[in-house]
């Protein structure tokens, strides 16, 4: 089979989105943000969906947009946290390319959350609970999801980005 995209998963903040962007630039595919597309798409930011027309609204266009991908050659995908959950759409996409599964300690994930500009638009609660709560509970609950899409699995806990690209495109030279 022809590699026809790369598609980045993991939990929020293990660094899909940054490692994805560059990824993208050296094997000069189109480089699509998932959450991006789907705030596009809407109208607005993830925040202003949860907010007004609650989780269900945003899982629905996020399904939507996982398959408007389906077919598409040359693309690097970074998608949101939760998308994992779409086993149907996530099945046909790594029909057609890799998974490379980007990890993070709780501990690191929390902190980088607390940082990181795009929380506040991007990454509302998802349980209610504390964020350091939040992110034990749900990391455990998916990571037997994110486990059996895997192709590869990276931490992103010493390395940065751009030594995570390189370990990639090894890898993608076997394919
Ligand atoms: N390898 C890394 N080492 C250190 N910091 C990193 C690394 N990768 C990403 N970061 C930082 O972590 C934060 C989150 O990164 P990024 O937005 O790429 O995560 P994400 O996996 O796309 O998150 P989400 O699922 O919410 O979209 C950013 O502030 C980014 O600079
Ligand atoms: O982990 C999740 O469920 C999410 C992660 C973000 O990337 C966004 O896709 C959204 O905030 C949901
Ligand atoms: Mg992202």
């Amino acid at each position: 089979m022809w590699l026809q995209k790369v598609i980045l998963i993991g939990f929020r903040a293990t660094g899909k989105s940054t490692v994805g962007r560059l990824l993208a630039e050296r094997l000069s595919w189109d480089f699509v943000d998932l959450d991006h597309y789907i705030e596009r798409r809407l109208g607005k930011s993830i925040r202003e969906v949860v907010e007004e027309e609650g989780w269900e609204t945003f899982r629905r266009a996020e399904r939507e947009a996982l398959r408007d991908f389906i077919g598409r050659p040359r693309v690097v995908l970074a998608v949101g946290g939760g998308a994992v959950m779409h086993r149907k759409e996530m099945e046909e996409l790594g029909r057609e390319g890799l998974f490379i599964w980007l990890k993070a300690s709780p501990e690191t994930i929390s902190q980088r959350l607390k940082k990181d500009p795009y929380t506040k638009t991007r990454r509302p609660s998802l349980t209610g609970k504390s964020l350091e709560e939040e992110v034990r509970e749900l990391l455990q609950e998916r990571t037997p999801l994110y486990s059996a899409l895997a192709h590869l699995e990276l931490s992103s806990e010493t390395q940065a980005p751009e030594e995570l690209v390189e370990h990639i495109l090894e890898q993608i030279k076997n394919f």
